[in-house]
């Protein structure tokens, strides 16, 4: 199917269907009702059947979903049949913690390279993951797409500068910094401290129902 047809707000959720399905997969579950699926990943039953329905996927009443057609469909959907490979700026507390996280344990993405400006780290491997001198950026970034920005705020521009430069397509921002890019890059910025007064805010405002 024509994946631009698919809502971006459909297209984020599916990683978090698809690890869930892979799970069962593993398990040997044949089949997962929208109901067993909406407590698992914390989304209401109403928008997984609408989420599925845009890939062709109609649960049956008292049926629920083929598990093996829909990781089928979010193999392909996801680029699981490949693997991504990221680069990680900034090998510091942050990105030294993401170095040591298996992110193919889930999905295929995987970071192959590190930068760091460093000289102390420069030159050494983290996870398995070789850290390169910052200033080496345009030869041994290759032809990697995507990057993990994890060094200090005001760093972040110049950085984002070069990989601009360098040809990136998306940016996975830690920085509290607002970078700014051209249209056709994409920037996701994750703001942990935004995170956890959302999270607060909501805890003090729209309480959730206790279970009897
Ligand atoms: N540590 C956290 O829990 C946390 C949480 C949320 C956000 N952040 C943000 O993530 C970023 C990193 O945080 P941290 O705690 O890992 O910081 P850190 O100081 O431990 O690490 C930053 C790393 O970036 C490197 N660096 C500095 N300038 C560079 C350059 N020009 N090119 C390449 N590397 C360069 C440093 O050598 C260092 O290794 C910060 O912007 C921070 O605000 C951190």
């Amino acid at each position: 199917m024509d994946q631009n047809k698919i809502p971006q707000a459909t297209a984020k959720r599916l990683p978090l269907y698809y690890r869930f399905l892979n799970n069962l997969n593993q398990q040997g579950k044949k089949r997962v009702s929208s109901k067993e699926l909406s407590e698992a990943v914390k989304v209401d039953s109403a928008t997984i059947r609408r989420d599925f329905s845009y890939f062709g996927a109609l649960g049956k009443k008292g049926y629920g979903y083929n598990v093996e057609y829909l990781l089928g469909f979010f193999r392909s959907t996801l680029d699981q049949h490949e693997v991504t490979e990221v680069a990680l700026i900034g090998v510091g507390n942050l990105g030294t913690a993401f170095l040591h996280y298996n992110f193919m344990k889930n999905n295929n993405i995987r970071i192959t390279t590190a930068f760091d400006a460093d000289t102390e780290k420069v030159g050494t491997d983290i996870g398995g993951v070789p850290v390169y001198d910052i200033h080496h950026l345009e030869e041994k970034l290759d032809d990697i797409k995507v990057a993990i920005l994890t060094v200090p705020a005001v760093e972040a521009q110049v950085i984002t500068d070069k990989l601009v430069e360098k040809g990136i397509s998306g940016i996975l921002n830690f920085t509290p910094a607002r970078i700014s890019v051209p249209k056709h890059i994409r920037v996701h910025h994750i703001d942990l401290a935004v995170e956890l007064q959302a999270l607060v805010y909501f805890l003090k405002h729209y309480s959730l129902d206790k279970p009897e």
